[in-house]
């Protein structure tokens, strides 16, 4: 009733012919189910759980705590706030407890989640178990203290990979007696960073077990699919999933809501923009405070969520000059005491409204908020729910609302409510036989303890023995009968960020403090970070004053511009080797290795309303990559002739097939949205993939529209969406039917960085292709008649010079 109540407040006054509410749905509540504390649970660690406000376990606590106990590898996944880390806190520390020499790690993707978790373990101690932090920030003086005390070390995988495993000699009193290392939050570890920390675990596993220990692995995660499977691969050892979530939840309201196109056009090519996302949440928080509501609006960057806090306050001083003191813009540099701030703050109800950035979703002991609001879709359904999981108290309900941004994908979603609010979470996607990662972690492994035969199993086996051919070849490593040897004095793990591809870097370098903020693929430097580039780092914004590629660095300066830029690439693509290819009548679906040639040109500034200000050319030298693409190809006669009923019934004006002047268009639009709607299917963010179409390729021979991974070697996207292609291609031209504009905007076919300018752009000729290759797959699919093709499924190896 309540967040029934709240939804019509946000709506008020809104014509019914403008409703931005494409669908509305409830979730119901779920009631707590309690266990009792396990009998080997130390005293001392239940009374300090009793005092933190935990009377009683729930159930699938007790579950995952017993499992553990009894030796098993397990990955807890369940909801927001469902209190997965006492599920591993009361075996840990009943382990650490009963033997004094034993010792445990815990890890996060970010220091101050580890930070957290460390205070509400050192509030736990049963005595002697010295909980410790060392991370970037642990000053030099406190390590040693650490390395020789404590028992439970809470670091990250960064310090686990450049000071632990290096040095692992030092860590030896840890590594004899190591019974658990801990994977928090482990579904963020994706993509090239999740295939890096997947070999960092393994690596972490071996020395371990040089040192006589065997430890147990907990991975907390948000809720996916599969997580069992997403944990093994992660960790190495098969994990046992803990799902079933007995923390109780109040009922919850969502309401998908799509911004209106605003009257005057001011985008690229004359095309409408939508009202931003940031905009409508602003007013839609606006509309919860007066109502007395506690929410919290998830906006992408810092400067964005300032803009909406801001915009918020400037509706409510219109209403009462005391309500604009009740919003505030979350913008602490992730501060533990900033955040502990605002978490009292908000639920003492001091504060009714906060605007924040996506950062703020891992680690906050936010939950039982009345309204969430979602300006974006932020990426991933894990991420989704963790943001909207914050709303919804037991015995109330609460609203949650998914503000569409106009972006292919977030169009969709409106559309298609199901996509969001039906499906289950995804797997996070991670490749840790990309040669490109391998490579250098194999150095690393190397350099840490020879590497022996026997141990290449763990490492992926024959593309891992592939990878140590090469390294012995380029004279990194040494064969000897007993193993692959580190030849240098100097040790690899510095010179590998496991963030990035394991290429080389670019600095990012404020120029008046000389602070490095941090690095940028040397691959994606010309589109991230050239001069005039607004880069974001934290949430905190910086303008680039130079670029220079030579010397591997960027010079930025803080500054917080009205615009954002983006960049605009003309790409090139070349088939070094197809590994799948399935053929459908004039269709083929093609998986394999492409070089992918690519220049930035310029770059586009654009004011957060959407409107394009200018396009700023610049003159920087192409960029060779080595990756995965997935690619279709069309012939001719399919695309000029009318074969597909469906397309008949589809926009193509006449229902007849293309005209050749409209192929380059229509293609190119295709792709664009393909991109868009890729990372429904394989967890990755738009910027992480790349495409190229043209109505002759002259390596297919025809028309072809690729999508490619953007880093080198592959991060598993390309692989993901040939593994997806009919639901993904289906959803592509669902997001581009759904779209009302006439004739292309960037809620369907219009791409950020498209370095043509988006041109040309066929929105129609888009749904026309999309419908004779889904036409093509699905009719020979039915019949069995296609041919599939396995090409040799080697991979080529890359040299880790
Ligand atoms: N059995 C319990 N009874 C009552 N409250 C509990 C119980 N277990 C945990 N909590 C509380 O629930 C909150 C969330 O716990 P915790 O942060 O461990 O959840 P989480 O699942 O790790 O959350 P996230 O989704 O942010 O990773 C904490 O305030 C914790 O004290």
């Amino acid at each position: 009733m309540r967040a029934r109540r709240l939804l019509r407040r946000v709506t008020a006054g809104i014509p019914e012919d403008r409703n931005p509410v494409t669908h509305v749905t409830e979730l119901p509540e779920r009631e707590a189910g309690f266990a009792e504390w396990p009998d080997w649970v130390p005293a001392e660690v239940a009374r300090a759980a009793r005092a933190s406000g935990v009377e009683r376990p729930w159930t699938h606590q007790v579950e995952a705590a017993s499992l553990i106990r009894a030796g098993r590898h397990v990955v807890i996944a369940t909801g927001t706030a469902s209190g997965k880390s006492l599920g591993y806190q009361l075996p840990v520390l009943a382990g650490l407890a009963e033997d004094p020499k034993a010792g445990a790690l815990y890890l996060a993707p970010t220091k101050a989640l580890g930070a957290d978790q460390l205070r509400s373990v050192s509030s736990m101690d049963p005595g002697g178990v010295r909980p410790a932090a060392y991370d970037g920030d642990t000053p030099m003086a406190e390590r040693d203290w650490v390395r020789a005390h404590a028992r439970w070390v809470f670091t990250n995988p960064d310090m686990l990979h450049r000071g632990i495993l290096p040095a692992h000699g030092r860590w030896a009193r840890l590594f004899r007696r190591l019974t658990h290392v801990v994977v928090d939050e482990c579904h963020s570890y994706r993509g090239v960073f999740g295939s890096h920390v997947a070999l960092l675990l393994r690596r972490l596993r071996r020395v371990a077990r040089h040192y006589g220990s065997d430890p147990v692995f907990v991975l907390a995660s948000a809720t996916t699919a599969a997580p069992d499977e997403f944990a093994t691969r992660l960790s190495g050892v098969d994990c046992t999933p803990v799902l079933a979530d007995a923390s109780p939840r109040g009922a919850r309201t969502v309401a998908l809501w799509e911004p209106p196109l605003l009257e005057e056009s001011a985008g690229e090519n004359g095309a409408p923009v939508r009202r931003s996302a940031g905009a409508e949440a602003a007013r839609i928080l606006a509309e919860l405070v007066i109502e007395g509501a506690r929410s919290l609006a998830f906006v992408r960057s810092r400067r964005g969520a300032e803009l909406t806090a801001l915009g918020a306050r400037r509706i409510l001083s219109e209403v009462d000059s005391s309500l604009p003191d009740m919003v505030a813009a979350y913008r602490g540099g992730f501060l533990p005491e900033e955040r502990r701030e605002l978490e009292a703050a908000l639920l003492s109800g001091e504060l009714l409204g906060a605007a924040t950035t996506n950062a703020l979703e891992l680690g906050v002991d936010i939950a039982g908020l009345d309204a969430v609001v979602l300006a974006g879709y932020p990426g991933t359904l894990a991420s989704f729910w963790q943001q909207a999981g914050r709303a919804g108290r037991a015995g109330d309900g609460a609203l949650v609302v998914f503000v569409a941004r106009d972006d292919p994908l977030d169009t969709y979603l409106v559309h298609h409510p199901a996509a969001v609010l039906d499906r289950p979470v995804e797997t996070a996607v991670l490749d840790p036989a990309n040669p490109y990662v391998l490579a250098p972690q194999l150095a690393c492994a190397a350099a840490e303890l020879p590497l022996t035969a026997a141990e290449l199993e763990t490492f992926g086996g024959a593309s891992a023995r592939a990878v140590l051919d090469s390294l012995v070849a380029d004279k990194v490593l040494r064969r000897r009968a007993s193993g692959w040897y580190w030849t240098r004095r100097d040790r690899p793990q510095a010179e590998v960020d496991i963030r990035g591809s394991g290429g080389e870097q670019v600095a990012v370098v404020e120029a008046e403090t000389s602070r490095m903020l941090g690095t940028v693929d040397a691959t994606s430097a010309c589109s991230t970070v050239h001069t005039g580039a607004v880069y974001l780092h934290q949430g905190s914004s910086y303008v680039v004053d130079e670029l220079d590629l030579e010397a591997g660095l960027a010079l930025v300066h803080a500054e917080a511009p009205e615009w954002t830029t983006s960049a605009r690439e003309v790409v090139d693509i070349s088939v070094l080797g197809t590994q799948r290819e399935e053929v459908f009548g004039g269709v083929r679906t093609c998986l394999g290795e492409v070089a992918v040639t690519s220049q930035v040109v310029g770059y586009l500034r654009k004011l957060p309303s959407g409107e394009v200000l200018d396009q700023v050319p610049l003159d920087l030298p192409e960029q060779r990559l080595h990756t995965r693409a997935v690619w279709y190809t069309v012939s001719e006669e399919l695309l000029r002739e009318d074969t597909s009923s469906a397309s008949r019934k589809g926009r193509a004006p006449g229902g007849t097939g293309l005209v050749p002047a409209r192929i380059p268009g229509a293609l190119h639009a295709a792709e664009h949205a393909a991109i868009g709607l890729l990372p429904l299917f394989a967890t990755c963010d738009r910027w992480d993939i790349g495409g190229v179409s043209t109505a002759l390729h002259e390596d297919t021979g025809e028309a072809t529209v690729f999508v490619h991974d953007g880093h080198p070697g592959g991060a598993g996207f390309a692989d993901r969406g040939y593994a997806a292609l009919v639901p993904w291609l289906a959803a592509t031209r669902e997001a581009i039917v759904s779209c009302e504009c006439p004739a292309g905007c960037p809620s369907c076919v219009q791409s950020p960085k498209c370095g043509n300018g988006n041109d040309p752009l066929d929105k129609a000729g888009a749904v026309v292709v999309l419908d004779i290759v889904l036409g093509a797959v699905r009719q020979h699919e039915g019949r069995h008649d296609h041919l599939m093709v396995n090409h040799a499924a080697e991979r080529p190896t890359a040299s880790n010079s």
